[in-house]
């Protein structure tokens, strides 16, 4: 059972510590984007894709696996935007309870509900009035809110739960998932006109095991955590490089802040520092390359044996190893035989 109270207060303080807390680096509003990135083409691109449209009225739409800084994106995006003196307003969709999300977005009259507050609530919608509303994991939203956001986004006008008045708002609105929206909408868990709607354009952030700039990420956000001239080992360093980070820059922000406190007052951040969970998973990923780099191995010279035993014909060797020619082919043309 849900007091209202508690969890609207919860969102808040949420939202309000979100947004307190600075972006990745110091803002500059002409290079907004050197927060984001440090050369990375795919992250500069969807920068110059979404700073271009932010002040068009054209909704932004930002993709990419959880944790891969589409908050701080758009954080970035608002600073650079002609509205960066007015609110950013967040609205985590997946942390609210479908049976709130609508009187937190659109606000409700007093008395409205049971548990309700007395003097009402204007809702987030109406926070952000001349500002931009940021509707984070909006794959979340309940079919019903989805109905009313629509009509908010047709007629730029909002009526209270409970209320006979409505209010004009005139908000730029950036809506951000890590789910599959056409996959949604093709389920009918997403309405398709809120969709298109929404997707005026639509950017995705990469993730971090992709990017090109990760050891420049991990240098600063180091620098942002240690507190003294201290170093990362060129041996940690590597596993860093190496490791997938299936939560993307959020896993490897608290992994350095951790790493950080554990080897507080060394000059060198090392291995041995690390964690019992942490030291596991970078010797897991260093059987998977051990053991995948002996599978190319052996399928090399296996293609190769065949081959030879062929007299050269790679259809009868694709053919016995049940393999495409094209792979017959490229391994072979990379191990020089052909
Ligand atoms: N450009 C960046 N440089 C350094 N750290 C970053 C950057 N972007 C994000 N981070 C770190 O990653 C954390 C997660 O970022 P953010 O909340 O923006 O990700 P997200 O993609 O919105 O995640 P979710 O999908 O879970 O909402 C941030 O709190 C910050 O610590």
């Amino acid at each position: 059972m849900f007091s209202y109270g508690t969890v609207m207060e919860q969102q808040i303080l949420q939202m309000n510590s979100w947004l307190a807390s600075p972006p990745a680096k110091k803002l500059d509003i002409l290079n907004a984007s050197l927060v984001l990135h440090y050369g990375d083409p795919e992250v500069e691109l969807a920068w110059q894709h979404a700073s271009k449209v932010i002040d068009s009225g054209i909704h932004l739409l930002v993709l990419g696996e959880t944790g891969v800084g589409k908050g701080e994106f758009v954080k970035a995006l608002h600073q650079y935007s002609s509205r960066r003196h007015k609110p950013l307003v967040a609205v985590n969709c997946a942390a609210l309870p479908n049976d709130l999300i609508e009187s937190e977005l659109f606000g409700y009259a007093p008395g409205s509900f049971t548990g309700a507050h007395p003097r009402g609530y204007s809702g987030r919608i109406r926070l952000a009035d001349k500002g931009i509303l940021f509707l984070d994991e909006i794959g979340e939203m309940s079919m019903q809110a989805q109905c009313r956001l629509l009509s908010v986004l047709q007629d730029k006008t909002i009526t209270p739960l409970g209320s006979a008045r409505s209010y004009k708002v005139d908000i730029e609105v950036i809506a951000a998932t890590h789910q599959d929206l056409d996959w949604l909408v093709a389920k009918g868990r997403f309405r398709r006109d809120l969709y298109y709607r929404l997707n005026g354009m639509a950017v995705e952030l990469p993730v971090l095991r992709n990017r090109k700039d990760k050891a420049e990420l991990i240098k600063s956000i180091h620098e942002k955590y240690r507190n003294h001239s201290q170093t990362i080992s060129p041996d940690l360093f590597k596993h860093l490089i190496r490791y997938s980070w299936p939560g993307n820059l959020r896993e490897l922000d608290n992994f350095i802040r951790v790493v950080t406190v554990m080897a507080d007052g060394n000059d060198v951040v090392d291995v041995t520092h690390l964690p019992m969970q942490w030291k596991r998973r970078f010797s897991k990923t260093n059987d998977r390359e051990r053991i995948s780099t002996e599978l190319k191995a052996t399928l090399n010279k296996t293609i190769e044996d065949v081959y030879v035993a062929n007299e050269g014909n790679i259809s009868k060797v694709a053919r016995e190893l049940g393999v495409s020619r094209n792979t017959v082919y490229r391994r072979l043309k990379a191990q020089k035989v052909l």
